[in-house]
């Protein structure tokens, strides 16, 4: 593939797991309970809960249900995505750091029918700066299975202010009044 803003450039490492990554084999759970992505209170959510691998990378599975479609039957695209932007945005638990999608590319190999189950991985491909370079791929059916969904990210790290300050006052105040949350949030923090 031809390198993109998603590729990382020559002089990007590979760090080391965080110290306090969670240990591999691990369930990542949900960074907040009304996230589509993995919230369990979420009705229409795709409730992902990845799985720390032994690397800088997760694993999931995602069973696509009715509420998902696009065409009949069929997932919707751009919900595939958002399974990919999520399970890449698990990674941020093995590098201790809060990091948001910037620029996130997806390619879509084959339909993926509803009932279908996905098996996700995502894996870190480099770290310069704030910018933290990623990819991932969806297989159906096992995680053996054949690619139906690839990606390939860059995210960007951030500080918790960058949620404070951008979202919703009502909804921020919910997280500052919950003290197992907010005990979440820290452990993102690069230097608490
Ligand atoms: C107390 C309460 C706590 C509650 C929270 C609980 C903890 C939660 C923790 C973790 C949650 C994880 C959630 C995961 C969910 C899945 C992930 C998502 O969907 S995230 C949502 C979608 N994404 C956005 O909304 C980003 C919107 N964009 C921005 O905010 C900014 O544009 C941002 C932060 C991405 C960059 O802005 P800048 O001002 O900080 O930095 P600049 O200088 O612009 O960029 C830094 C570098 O990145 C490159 N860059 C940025 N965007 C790029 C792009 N689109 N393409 C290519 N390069 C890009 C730039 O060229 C620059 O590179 P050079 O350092 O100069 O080499």
């Amino acid at each position: 593939m031809p390198p993109t803003p998603t590729t990382p450039p020559p002089d990007a490492v590979i760090p080391e797991r965080h110290p306090q990554a969670p240990a591999p084999g691990t369930r990542l759970g949900s960074h907040y309970e009304h996230c589509f992505g993995c919230g369990p209170q979420h009705p229409g959510g795709l409730r992902i809960d990845a799985v720390a691998g032994e690397g800088l990378d997760v694993t999931a599975e995602l069973t696509v249900r009715d509420v998902h479609q696009g065409g009949p039957g069929l997932a919707h695209g751009g919900l595939l995505t958002t399974a990919m932007d999520e399970t890449l945005g698990t990674l941020n638990w093995l590098l201790h750091a809060p990091a948001v999608t910037g620029r996130l590319e997806t390619d879509f190999l084959s339909p993926v029918p509803v009932d279908s189950v996905l098996h996700l991985r995502a894996w870190i491909t480099g770290v310069h700066g704030r910018k933290i370079y990623s990819a991932a791929e969806a297989r159906i059916g096992g995680p053996d299975g054949p690619v139906a969904v690839r990606a390939q990210a860059l995210f960007v790290q951030v500080k918790l202010e960058h949620f404070t300050t951008h979202g919703r006052p009502e909804d921020i105040e919910k997280v500052l009044d919950d003290p197992d949350l907010m005990k979440r949030a820290r452990a993102f923090e690069v230097n608490p």
